[in-house]
């Protein structure tokens, strides 16, 4: 199958630190891919980069063959309509009902007559089961449906590419699972090419075509939830089965030692 996203040799670096050392996979086409990994190990920071929010330090980013970091501005925003992004926290207009959420791009940037953008955000809030809520607030909605408010409004411009920022984090066990099953049920859909963020394990083995573990901006290892299951590396083991003990939490007394050292 065709890779739609290939990350090349990436590098990040915020003044001296470097965030993400040398990382580099690829998403093939209508693919779900998992990108999994413990607190400020570079989930974020990668697919920020994928959509182009962040400028690497070192690496390319290619879309359907295209290095997004060589991009001027102009052609990079009109690039970023293929790709839909679901922010952490939903990041809803708390100001606009909930159809205008849904329709901001278009009523932000088209000339399209209002009446069509009601009509288009009804279209994309019953994708995602969610009717007659149009005229709410996002105020007067659960968190489960105002995380799926968002998703209507990240598939609002048909993307072919949807990344997801921990899509269920701050959800009950049952909504969680509805949200994987709509990240599925676009791709099925619609055809949508998805990465998803996430340290939800029972999401990222139950959704994932494959995954990849990412630890302090390095990645471990890649592959089938079959095959992550039985890597054998003692970090991605320690990882998947919620171990208190093991290399990552050494690693985090011994960094915190010599923090107290230094002091
Ligand atoms: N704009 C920035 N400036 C400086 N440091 C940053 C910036 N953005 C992220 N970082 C640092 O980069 C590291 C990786 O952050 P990132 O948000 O990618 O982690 P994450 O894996 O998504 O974590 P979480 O699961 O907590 O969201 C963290 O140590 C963070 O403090």
């Amino acid at each position: 199958m065709n890779s739609k996203i290939i990350v090349k040799n990436l590098v990040k670096k915020f003044g001296d630190r470097e965030v993400l050392k040398n990382i580099s996979f690829d998403v093939k086409e209508k693919e779900i891919f998992v990108l999994m990994g413990g607190s400020g190990s570079g989930k974020s920071t990668t697919i920020k980069h994928i959509i182009g929010l962040l400028k690497p330090t070192k690496g390319e980013i290619i879309i359907d063959g295209i290095d997004i970091t060589k991009l001027p501005e102009k052609e990079l925003i009109e690039f970023r309509k293929k790709m839909g992004y679901l922010f952490q926290e939903g990041a809803l207009f708390d100001s606009l009902k909930v159809w205008e959420n849904v329709g901001f791009y278009f009523l932000e940037n088209t000339d399209m007559p209002v009446k069509e953008i009601y009509k288009l955000a009804q279209e994309k809030l019953s994708l995602v089961g969610l009717k007659g809520i149009e005229e709410l607030y996002p105020s007067e909605l659960s968190g489960g449906m105002r995380k799926r408010v968002s998703l209507a409004r990240a598939i609002s411009t048909n993307p072919e590419i949807i990344l997801y920022d921990e899509p269920t984090s701050g959800l009950d066990p049952v909504t969680s699972a509805m949200i994987d099953n709509l990240i599925v049920n676009l791709r099925n859909s619609l055809g949508v090419t998805s990465i998803v963020v996430t340290h939800d394990l029972d999401s990222a083995f139950g959704i994932g075509d494959r995954i990849a573990m990412i630890h302090k901006g390095k990645i471990y290892a890649i592959g089938t939830p079959e095959e992550i299951r039985k890597n054998p590396d003692p970090i991605v083991q320690q990882f998947i089965n919620r171990k208190a003990e093991g290399p990552i939490t050494e690693e985090l007394f011994k960094e915190l030692k010599s923090e107290k050292l230094q002091k």
